[in-house]
């Protein structure tokens, strides 16, 4: 997690009179407005406000940003935009105070505006989903980056602009923070924008304020059901992504039902890409995938449209998910405009679409005579953490190892089925801590435990022999995994990827799964040695 304090903002932002913005959005002063008043930046976090910014105070469910805009004045905050709630906590503030209705509706186009609508000058691209975005984001730059665009990120792991690089804090920035971006993007002459949207981001009007050129559907599962309630209304939150207001046009997978739904409901032009065998009476796709084979660590495909189009490439990556991914991405771009033969001449030179992505089937000890493979993924729903161990069976010789936990605090209805996955999956399985936050730790293995134990049982049954052992912290139980497992197999490390900072208990504690693999795998080199 980064703290709040690190933003990336435009180095020479432009002030804009506050008087027409408080026109142009029917924002109502509390008082009358100096006629010099200007702001040249927005913020919603009393933490990172620079002088000149309009602090917009929301309301929140742990507390309400008016609290904090004493602070922001301090820190040079030129004028504060709340509601009536917030205003009505304003102490005399000696900036000018703003009330509109909804803060929080307002803020993207708001911010937008400030900084002249920074994204109308970039191509854009806006990827959703349950699980692929990150991937299927890092693809997309790599190909831009290939196609020689500069090429800004956003998303879980980190935001680039240009050469500023930032540890992200969450996978879609607020909308304040967001704007600023695209604006310090615009400043060092970045020309596309390839993002994560995360569904929270869509119902918390993070976006607002950009209409994507591509918005791209990677799947939908069970996950973040904590936030939606139910999976319908995390269905719609990401539809709203392929509607006039959020983007131009839309490529949309449609390997699950509700792709196929999606794709049936979009309200933008939507082409739809298939990359698994149709279902009976499915209906035809727009691009189809074809001709899977294995390449190094990956997978080479062929994508065939049905007018003829035809592109040859691969990806480096594991798993016929990530089949689906190098798709997504190859199709979005192509759904820009670039013609087929400069992405195909492209991918030629660039070794196709094998961006490295931190924490995403990232490769820590590829095995050899001596030691097991080891692989540090994120996946930490029960969709990712199936596909994950299918992925890597076919290259398994021996026993495939998965040591993985559950989330504290969130969606405590997966538990039981990752449980239940993993022994479905794996020939040893070792149930440890993911991210406690503030739930006891203990008790969050223990659901996990109690859908593996009564997976255990079909298993047997099947004729398998999964062993199924609880160790933590997750630090022992990486290391013991490591350190038990023979030539042959493989050790997926599971939920956390590129993450390094565990929450426990309110405390972040540094913790990255890369390290301790790392750290195992010498301790195993070192006993080699002594032996
Ligand atoms: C559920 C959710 O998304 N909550 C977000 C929401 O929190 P909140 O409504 O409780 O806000 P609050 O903390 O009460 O603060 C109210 C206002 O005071 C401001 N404030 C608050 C504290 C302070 O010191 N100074 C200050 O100015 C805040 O910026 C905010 O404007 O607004 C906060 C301020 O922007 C976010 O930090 C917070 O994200 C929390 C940290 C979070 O964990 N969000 C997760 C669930 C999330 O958004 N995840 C998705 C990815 C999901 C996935 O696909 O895995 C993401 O896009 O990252
Ligand atoms: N297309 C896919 N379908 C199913 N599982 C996938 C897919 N792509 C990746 N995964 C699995 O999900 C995990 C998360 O992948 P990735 O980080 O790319 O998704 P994400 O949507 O960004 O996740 P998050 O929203 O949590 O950041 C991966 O580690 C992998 O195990």
């Amino acid at each position: 997690m980064t703290s709040p304090t690190a933003r990336i903002r435009p180095a020479a932002p432009v002030p804009r009179p506050l008087a027409d913005l408080a026109a142009a959005f029917g924002l109502a002063p509390t008082r009358p407005l100096p006629a010099q008043a200007q702001v040249s930046a927005v913020a919603s976090d009393n933490r990172v406000v620079a002088a000149g910014d309009l602090f917009v105070a929301l309301p929140g469910a742990r507390s309400h940003g008016a609290d904090f805009a004493a602070d922001a004045v301090g820190r040079g905050a030129a004028a504060v935009l709340t509601d009536a709630e917030g205003a009505g906590r304003l102490a005399d503030l000696d900036v000018p105070v703003l009330v509109v209705d909804d803060p929080r509706r307002v803020l993207g186009p708001v911010a937008a505006w400030v900084h002249g609508a920074p994204a109308e000058q970039l191509v854009t691209f806006g990827i959703t989903g349950t699980n692929g975005k990150t991937t299927t984001s890092y693809q997309v730059d790599h190909l831009l980056r290939a196609l020689g665009r500069r090429g800004g990120l956003v998303g879980t792991v980190e935001t680039r602009a240009g050469d500023q690089v930032l540890p992200s804090r969450l996978t879609t920035p607020e909308a304040a923070d967001l704007q600023a971006l695209l604006a310090a993007m615009r400043e060092h002459g970045v020309d596309a924008l390839t993002m994560e949207v995360s569904s929270h981001a869509i119902a918390m009007r993070r976006v607002d304020g950009v209409v994507y050129d591509v918005a791209g559907f990677t799947n939908l599962s069970q996950d973040h059901l904590d936030f939606h309630g139910d999976l319908d209304a995390y269905f719609a939150a990401k539809a709203e992504l392929f509607t006039p207001e959020r983007s131009r046009r839309g490529v949309v997978v449609v390997d699950d039902a509700w792709g196929e739904r999606l794709a049936a409901t979009a309200t933008v032009p939507v082409e739809t890409v298939r990359t698994l065998p149709a279902a009976p009476g499915a209906p035809a796709a727009d691009w189809t995938v074809h001709d899977v084979a294995p390449a190094g660590t990956g997978s080479a495909f062929t994508l065939r449209h049905t007018d003829g189009r035809t592109l040859r490439t691969a990806t480096s990556l594991p798993g016929g998910f990530n089949v689906a991914n190098a798709a997504l991405a190859a199709v979005m771009v192509l759904a820009s405009g670039v013609p087929l033969a400069e992405v195909t001449a492209a991918l030629a030179a660039a070794d196709g679409l094998s961006a490295r992505v931190p924490g995403r089937m990232e490769v820590v000890a590829p095995g050899d005579a001596r030691d097991p493979r080891v692989v540090v993924d994120f996946a930490h729903n029960t969709d990712a953490l199936e596909l994950a161990l299918a992925a890597l069976r076919p290259t398994t010789a021996g026993r495939l190892v998965v040591v993985f936990g559950a989330t504290g605090d969130r969606d405590p209805g997966k538990r039981g089925a990752m449980g239940a996955a993993a022994v479905a999956g794996a020939d040893v399985v070792v149930v440890t801590d993911d991210d406690p936050h503030d739930e006891d730790a203990a008790a969050v293995r223990a659901a996990v435990l109690a859908g593996a134990r009564d997976a255990v049982g079909a298993a047997r049954a099947a004729g398998r022999a999964p062993e199924l052992v609880e160790v933590a912290p997750r630090a022992d139980a990486i290391r013991r995994a490591v350190l038990d497992a023979a030539p042959g197999d493989t050790v997926l490390v599971a939920g956390r990827g590129h993450e390094t900072i565990q929450e426990v208990g309110g405390v972040d504690l540094e913790l990255d799964d890369r390290v301790e693999a790392r750290a195992a795998v010498r301790a195993r080199a070192e006993r080699n040695t002594s032996a």
